[in-house]
């Protein structure tokens, strides 16, 4: 598969834009019905790869997933499974492929009612999918709360009933799935919590929509994988010298001394030709000792942030990070504000995290007027709220969604902004933005962001853009952590990268060969 169509099948689709390529490929010449057959055939399929024969109940909503169920409910019944369909709706106003296939369908059609789960061992859920328009009520509502409190197996058609598929919230109630198969392409919904736990395993189906029709839709949200980036990423060169590999320099701080450490000791793992520390004169003999391979500058008291600026004067420190154990104590909230404005005035490629950003909760604005370089901010949920308050207002009690938040924070601050989580999103300020989806439960560990932080430094120091480096960065974290599995601790991020690393350069110099 070559590069580009590996990142066109990454692209992550909004309901509207998956509505429009549909209609695209129509337009196009391939006819409604078809995709809809084609839809109702994958599903059925993935069923029966995944579950012997057993009683089945297809429930139809009102619009084109009803559509697809009357499909599905036929291939089933044609290969000898026990159905019985449901069906939600107005025969009269169904699209001309779902009358098609309503008409096509030999077996009786009864109306919803939830003592229909009774014996019943698989759900296919077709009541509702990329149409969801409002929050369920009536019997809709029962039925899938039914399903929910039955725990029933429960195949989904593009989406579980009930869940945005742009958003991945859900309007009301939804029944998790155990399998979920989608068209053409993912969307957001199916990546982004609570959504993604409620899709069970996803599929994602061709029905014969061809790609060129993306051509036409600007699309710019994918899911995060190497695809997307690694003809980016900074390889070691033969002919190298480590200050062609950046210089990254860290603030430390003189309580959580542990936090920057891991910091530096991320950044060294991912490449950064050298990486130093500066810290509180105080503290100096703490870092000193702790750290082979790092160095450590000492910022006198009281003069701190003029020392931080004599280590900027040096051109080749490239690329700075504040916050982890900056420390949250008023003068150190003072003096971190300071240290970050010093980096930021330099326009070198900078990172804020942690006590940086809650620095300027009090007035962020000051933090967004002074950024004008390459810039990643990386705040948890607890830190996006404080720094960007207004894009988490809430409308009738519902905040917008994370993707949402994400891109209106990249674009308000003019920063890459990844804000922390299950599902990680990377928004850049004109638009573009990705959702990781390798994070395992791991990772949720002390220390963890710290060293997240020194991954981005670090590849900001060997020249990386601030998407990308952000995007390769949470990558490389969830993978790291994922291979090390059970018993994670901080520590073992940095140091268990190397493997992580090696498997990519093994497999790339495997892609070489093949070619
Ligand atoms: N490429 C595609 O887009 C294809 C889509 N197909 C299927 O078509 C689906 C989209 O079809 P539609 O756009 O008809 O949408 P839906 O079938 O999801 O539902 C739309 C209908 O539900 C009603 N509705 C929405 N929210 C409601 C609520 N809370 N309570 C009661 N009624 C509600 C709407 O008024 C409308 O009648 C996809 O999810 C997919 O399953 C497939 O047939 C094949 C191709
Ligand atoms: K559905």
């Amino acid at each position: 598969m070559s590069a580009e169509q590996s990142k066109n099948d990454l692209l992550l689709l909004t309901v509207e834009q998956m509505a429009r390529a549909d209609s695209d490929a129509v337009r196009a010449g391939v006819p409604a019905v078809d995709l809809m057959a084609a839809a109702g055939k994958a599903v059925a399929d993935a069923v029966q790869e995944r579950w012997s024969p057993r009683p089945v109940l297809v429930l139809c909503g009102p619009g084109n997933n009803g559509g697809d169920g009357f499909v599905i409910a036929r291939h089933l019944q044609q290969a000898g499974w026990p159905i019985r369909l449901a069906f939600l709706g107005n025969q009269a106003k169904l699209s001309a492929e779902a009358q098609y296939f309503y008409q096509a369908w030999q077996g009786d059609i009864a109306d919803f009612s939830v003592s229909l789960l009774e014996q019943t061992e698989l759900v296919i859920d077709a009541i509702f999918g990329a149409g969801l328009a409002r929050p369920l009520e009536g019997i809709a509502l029962e039925m899938i709360t039914a399903m929910a409190e039955r725990k029933t197996a429960i195949c989904a058609v593009d989406v579980p009933s009930g869940l945005h598929g742009s958003t991945g919230q859900a309007l009301g109630m939804v029944a998790p799935a155990e399998l979920t198969v989608t068209f053409f392409r993912k969307k957001p919904g199916h990546l982004l919590f609570p959504g993604r736990g409620l899709c069970g395993e996803l599929v994602v189906a061709d029905i014969g929509i061809p790609a060129s029709v993306l051509d036409e839709i600007e699309v710019n949200v994918w899911q995060n994988h190497p695809a997307l980036w690694q003809q980016n990423y900074p390889w070691p060169r033969l002919d190298g010298h480590k200050f062609h590999r950046g210089h990254a320099l860290i603030f430390g701080g003189e309580t959580l001394t542990g936090a920057s450490r891991l910091t530096a000791r991320g950044a060294m793992r991912v490449g950064a030709g050298l990486v130093s520390l500066a810290v509180p004169s105080k503290v100096w003999p703490i870092y000193a000792n702790a750290l082979t391979g790092a160095m450590v500058s000492k910022l006198e008291l009281g003069q701190e942030t003029e020392d931080f600026e004599e280590l900027l004067l040096d051109p080749r420190r490239n690329a700075i990070a504040v916050g982890p154990g900056a420390g949250l104590v008023a003068f150190e909230s003072v003096r971190t504000r300071k240290i970050a404005l010093a980096a930021l005035v330099t326009e070198r490629a900078t990172v804020l995290d942690a006590d940086a950003l809650s620095a300027f909760a009090s007035d962020p604005q000051v933090l967004f007027d002074a950024i004008a370089g390459p810039c990643v901010l990386t705040p948890h949920e607890g830190e996006f709220a404080r720094l960007f308050p207004r894009i988490n207002e809430t409308a009738n009690g519902v905040m917008q969604d994370k993707l949402t938040r994400a891109r209106l924070a990249a674009k308000q601050s003019g920063a890459v902004v990844v804000l922390k989580g299950a599902d990680t999103l990377i928004a850049a300020p004109d638009g573009r933005a990705m959702i990781n989806t390798n994070a395992p439960a791991e990772l949720a560990t002390g220390g963890s962001g710290d060293v997240l932080t020194g991954f981005i430094v670090g590849l900001l120091a060997q020249g990386v853009e601030a998407f990308d480096a952000a995007a390769m960065a949470v990558w490389l974290h969830g993978a790291v952590a994922a291979d090390f599995g059970a018993g994670l601790i901080a520590e073992d991020l940095p140091d268990h990268l190397p493997k992580i690393l090696n498997a990519f350069i093994q497999q790339q110099a495997l892609a070489r060969e093949v070619r």
